[in-house]
Formats: structure tokens, C-alpha cells, sequence
């Protein structure tokens, strides 16, 4: 019931295989680092996960809940979707206040208005940007805009979030406030986190453990303490130590 497990997870696009994870198994209220060179499988492994894509086989338990990937309908993925939170590399943000960007999520679940007002008001007190509730979110600057996006995610509450390189483009200020609401949600709401990331310092501070995808193949998954200094496979020591030509 506490995990969260993937088996025989096979994505092809026209007959190449881009990802390629016999079974990977994440426990609950961790962070995972997801690492790799470009190409490796990283997005396409999350985009699977929230249910964005389909994989040509492959199945995933989500914490209790079965789930058959290539055969799921739409009426049967809405609710295990909403069990996951996702922020991309770029915030996409509507051409409305930060408030109701905050809000979109819990007014497609149909949460009743006090509700959203306090989950709102809850998840922009955490990234620290209250004030802006009433600006027009196109006006935002993008760390601003970032952790906006982060705020929109966390105040569904899910109880898995996927985040794809979500600093890869934020200043250090906007990177510390994001890592150290990661890091409190975690904490305090036993949030299981997966974070694709090309920095292996963040990788290192943020992750109880990694995973090292290569060629869309998950290589190795271990505690971070192991992943770094002891890594067991070839790819991974040449990967750790910047010897690897990507
Ligand atoms: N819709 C698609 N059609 C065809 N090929 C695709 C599609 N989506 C992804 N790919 C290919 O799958 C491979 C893995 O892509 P993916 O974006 O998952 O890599 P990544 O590890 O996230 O890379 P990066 O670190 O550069 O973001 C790449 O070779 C990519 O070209």
C-alpha cells in the first residue's frame, strides 16, 4: 500500500524503444532524483507515470491502486490522476490572476469555494508569494512564475509529485525557496517526490535516492549516500564523475 511500483514498462515510438524499466519501486514519502544524459528517458518515464502518454506495455501500482497502463480509459485515469501533481521545466500560466492559477486545479475537482480560498491562500503563504494573489499571472517573472506553478500543484494536495528539471531555469534565490518548499511538504505531509534534475549537487541535497536512467534503460536506483559514492555500474561511475560523453 506504501509503494509505488512500476513492472515491464515499455515505451516505442515507430519501433525504437526509448524506455525500457523492468521494475523500479519507490516508497512512500521519499525523494527520488531522476538523472541521466539528455535522451536517456526522463521525461517520457514521468509523463507515463501521470498518465500523459500510454506505454506499449507495461503496468504501475500507485500506492495501493492497479494500474494497466496501455489498456486505462480516460474515465477510469481521471481519478488516479488525481493523485499526482506535475510541474514541467516551463510554467504555462492562464491569462488570469495568480490566484485563480493557484485555484485551477481544485475547481476542476469542484472543491467547494472556501475550500479553495484556504487551500489557495495555504499553498501561496508557502512559496512565499502572497501578496501577488491579485496580479495578472502573465505579468510574473519566471522564478515568480515557477513557483507559482509549484503552488498550483501543491494545493491539490496530491500524494505523489512530479517535477521535470522544475529550476533548470530559475536564479539561486527562486532555486532555495523552491527546494525548501520540496523539502517541507515532504516533511510535513509525507509527499513521495520524483525530481528530474541535471544537477547533481540539488540531486544530492534534495534525493533520499536516485535513479540513473542511460539510454532508456534505468541502469541503477539507490540510496543517494550509495548512488554517488559507490555507484555499482560502469555508466554510473563515468555519469558521477563527468567522465561520461553524452
Ligand atoms: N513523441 C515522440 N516521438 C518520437 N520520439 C520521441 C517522442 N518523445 C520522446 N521521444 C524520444 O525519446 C527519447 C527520450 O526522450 P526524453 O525527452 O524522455 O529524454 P530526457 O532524458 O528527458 O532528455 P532531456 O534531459 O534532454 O530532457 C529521445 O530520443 C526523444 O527523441
Amino acid at each position: 500500500m506504501n509503494r509505488l511500483k512500476l513492472k515491464d514498462l515499455e515505451v516505442s515510438y515507430e519501433g525504437r524503444t526509448v524506455l525500457q524499466v523492468e521494475q523500479a519501486i519507490f516508497e512512500r514519502g521519499r525523494i527520488y532524483g531522476i538523472v541521466g544524459p539528455s535522451g536517456a528517458g526522463k521525461s517520457t518515464l514521468l509523463r507515463v507515470m501521470n498518465l500523459l502518454e500510454k506505454p506499449t506495455r507495461g503496468s504501475m501500482q500507485l500506492f495501493g491502486t492497479d494500474v494497466e497502463l496501455p489498456s486505462l480509459t480516460y474515465r477510469k485515469g481521471v481519478p488516479i490522476q488525481r493523485k499526482m501533481a506535475f510541474v514541467a521545466q516551463r510554467p504555462s500560466m492562464f491569462q488570469a490572476t495568480v490566484f485563480d492559477n493557484v485555484a485551477l486545479g481544485l475547481r476542476y475537482r469542484n472543491l467547494d469555494k472556501s475550500t479553495v480560498q484556504k487551500r489557495v491562500e495555504h499553498a501561496l503563504g508557502l512559496v512565499e508569494l502572497s501578496p501577488l494573489a491579485r496580479q495578472r499571472a502573465q505579468t510574473l517573472s519566471g522564478g515568480e512564475a515557477q513557483r507559482i506553478a509549484l503552488a498550483r500543484a501543491l494545493a491539490c494536495e496530491p500524494e505523489l509529485l512530479l517535477l521535470d528539471e522544475p529550476t533548470a531555469s530559475l536564479d539561486p534565490y527562486n532555486i532555495s525557496i523552491f527546494e525548501r518548499v520540496i523539502q517541507q511538504v515532504n516533511h510535513q505531509q509525507h509527499m513521495t517526490i520524483l525530481m528530474i534534475t541535471h544537477n547533481l549537487p540539488q540531486a544530492k541535497r534534495l534525493a533520499d535516492a536516485c535513479l540513473f536512467l542511460h539510454k532508456g534503460r534505468l541502469v541503477e536506483l539507490a540510496d543517494t549516500h550509495t548512488f554517488f559514492h559507490h555507484p555499482a555500474s560502469a555508466e554510473l561511475q563515468d555519469f558521477v564523475s563527468g567522465r561520461m560523453i553524452c
